[in-house]
């Protein structure tokens, strides 16, 4: 299962900032399809920044980035996006809902630039996710739900067109304790239910110990 799209092979990756200084280098760094890993490290030492370079979301980076057979630093910004696409999904701490939209119409947002025979299926998937994570209700827009369920909702988005990676950046941030705990299972049985590979940037302990493996950030450098 070398050529996994799933599997994540990284090696001599380099990010530099516009004015040249090196962000964040990652000598090596491999984890297999199917891994949930997390990353953890202190404030400022890169762990977003690998995150999104992960995403093929991050300029000026060197080296490779390779998911499967798909080397993301050497694809053009029409290839990254094709990549996120068919194959990524992502969460973010301050979830990014659309506000005036309710649940499943934010779980389902990507039918609104897909074609059209892949949106009923979108929306079929949004429905069964919101289910599954216990967001039961669909009434009102998404300021009426609590933040717990705000990001399982951000949850279903990401993973309606059944990705087979799904990056998490501090998924907890803004949750209490008991919604956090939550967040964290829902995070790893989704992904474990269907094989997906699962990265998590957190500095939630018991988030980091729900992951198979945790690789810390430090000063920019991965170790
Ligand atoms: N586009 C950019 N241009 C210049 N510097 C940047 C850029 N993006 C990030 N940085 C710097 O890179 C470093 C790493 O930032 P990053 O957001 O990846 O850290 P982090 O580990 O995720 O921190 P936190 O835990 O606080 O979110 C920081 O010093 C940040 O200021």
């Amino acid at each position: 299962m070398a050529d996994a799209i799933g599997a994540l092979f990284v090696r001599d990756l380099k990010v530099s900032s516009n004015r040249g200084r090196i962000l964040l280098s990652a000598p090596k760094l491999d984890i297999a399809a199917g891994a949930a890993v997390g990353i953890k490290g202190p404030s400022g030492a890169g762990k977003s920044t690998l995150l999104f370079a992960l995403a093929g979301l991050q300029q000026n980076c060197t080296g490779a980035i390779k998911w499967g057979s798909v080397d993301l630093t050497a694809a053009n910004q029409t290839a990254k996006a094709k990549f996120r696409r068919d194959h990524l999904g992502i969460v973010f701490q301050d979830f990014l809902l659309f506000d005036e939209l309710g649940p499943l119409e934010n779980g389902a947002i990507q039918s609104l630039f897909r074609p059209k025979t892949a949106r009923a299926g979108l929306r079929t998937a949004a429905s069964a996710t919101l289910k599954q994570l216990g967001v039961s209700r669909d009434t009102g827009d998404v300021t009426t739900y609590s933040g717990g369920e705000r990001q399982r909702i951000s949850v279903a988005r990401a993973l309606a067109h059944d990705p087979a990676i799904l990056l998490a950046d501090e998924p907890t941030a803004n949750l209490d304790r008991d919604a956090a705990d939550a967040l964290a299972t829902d995070l790893v049985s989704q992904a474990k239910g269907k094989g997906r590979t699962l990265i998590v940037v957190s500095h939630d302990q018991s988030v980091l110990d729900q992951m198979d493996r945790v690789i810390t950030v430090k000063d920019g450098v991965v170790a």
